[in-house]
């Protein structure tokens, strides 16, 4: 499995973001079907070893750590560990870690699925431990639909519940700002909310986008189909996407995920302002912004 390491003993958990998101069918087991353009910018948490702290434990920091409740058991840095020890019949790592939480907890860009997807190479690295790639899917799978699409950390088309991944045409440069306005929003309320299921797959892809303009242009002609059960549970976010939509150098705004978190694409000159003028008139919300996507 390939590492993202920074050559150190951490690793980078970048926020997943689905630049579209189609919501196709439903299993009989309840989970729904998905057909979904998913990136990752620069923009993440970090997991990193904690020298001196026992094994197996958990600190939190970063902006939104204290949000995450230090002694859990069901944080799924700890269960990702635990859970490939049991796949490979081997003890879990034994080492302390220390997760610096910067991505919104519950916000529709899979930080927790980041997180799983970190721990899972960073005990596969400190341990050795090594699974061939489709059970490095499977045991992802098993910890949220959402964790496989986070191992690489690269451009794919995600379908089914999120288990089949297909590379995604190359990315042309682009840059990409993330909104939250600090309002929790659950997965499962908002696909509980959803009046229809069965809504047409992506429409075909391009073999490359020559531009992010390109890249804009066909996106608009896909939906992130949970974005409106989102907007009616929390308003906030369409205000956010109003403030994405009229940034100066915006292509497209939507939302990502099940929300709240919405994202604006632009070429990647322009990330940085568009973020310094949200940021000036909303200093209420969180945002990001990445002048690469991968
Ligand atoms: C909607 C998406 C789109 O990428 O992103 P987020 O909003 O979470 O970021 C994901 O499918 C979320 O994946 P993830 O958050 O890992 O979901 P899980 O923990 O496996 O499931 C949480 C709950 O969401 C529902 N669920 C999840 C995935 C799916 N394909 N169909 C579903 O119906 C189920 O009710 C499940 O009990
Ligand atoms: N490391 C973690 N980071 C974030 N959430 C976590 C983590 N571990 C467990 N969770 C739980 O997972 C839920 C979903 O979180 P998250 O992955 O941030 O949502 P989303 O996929 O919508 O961005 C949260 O409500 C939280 O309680």
């Amino acid at each position: 499995m390939q590492q993202d390491t920074d050559g150190d003993a951490s690793e980078f958990a970048r926020a997943k973001v689905n630049l579209a998101l189609h919501i196709t069918g439903r299993r009989e087991d309840g989970y729904h079907l998905l057909d979904s353009l998913v990136v990752f910018p620069e923009i993440g948490d970090r997991l990193r070893l904690l020298p001196g702290a026992p094994p197996l434990s958990l600190t939190l920091g970063g902006f939104f750590g204290p949000q995450l409740s230090q002694a859990r058991p069901d944080n799924l840095v700890l269960r990702a560990i635990e859970a490939l020890a049991g796949a490979c019949c081997q003890p879990p790592l034994r080492a302390g870690l220390l997760l610096e939480k910067n991505l919104p907890v519950a916000s529709g860009i899979g930080g927790g699925s980041a997180d799983a997807a970190a721990a899972l190479r960073l005990a596969a690295r400190m341990t050795g431990v090594d699974l061939p790639q489709a059970e490095w899917l499977a045991l992802a799978l098993s910890l949220g639909a959402d964790v496989p699409v986070c191992l690489e950390q690269k451009a794919v088309r995600m379908s089914g519940i999120g288990e089949k991944l297909h590379p995604a045409p190359p990315l042309p440069p682009a840059g990409i700002v993330l909104v939250n306005p600090l309002k929790e929003v659950s997965t499962p309320a908002i696909f509980r909310a959803l009046t229809q299921r069965d809504n047409p797959p992506l429409p075909a892809l391009p073999s490359s986008f020559g531009s992010c303009g390109e890249l804009a242009e066909w996106l608009k002609s896909c939906r992130n189909d949970m974005q409106e059960a989102a907007e009616a549970l929390c308003p906030e976010i369409t205000e956010v996407l109003a403030a994405l939509g009229e940034a100066k150098g915006s292509l497209l705004a939507r939302m990502s995920g099940s929300g709240a978190t919405c994202f604006a694409l632009c070429a990647p000159q322009d990330a940085a302002s568009i973020a310094a003028g949200i940021e000036k008139s909303h200093p209420e919300w969180w945002v990001a912004s990445s002048g690469k996507i991968r």
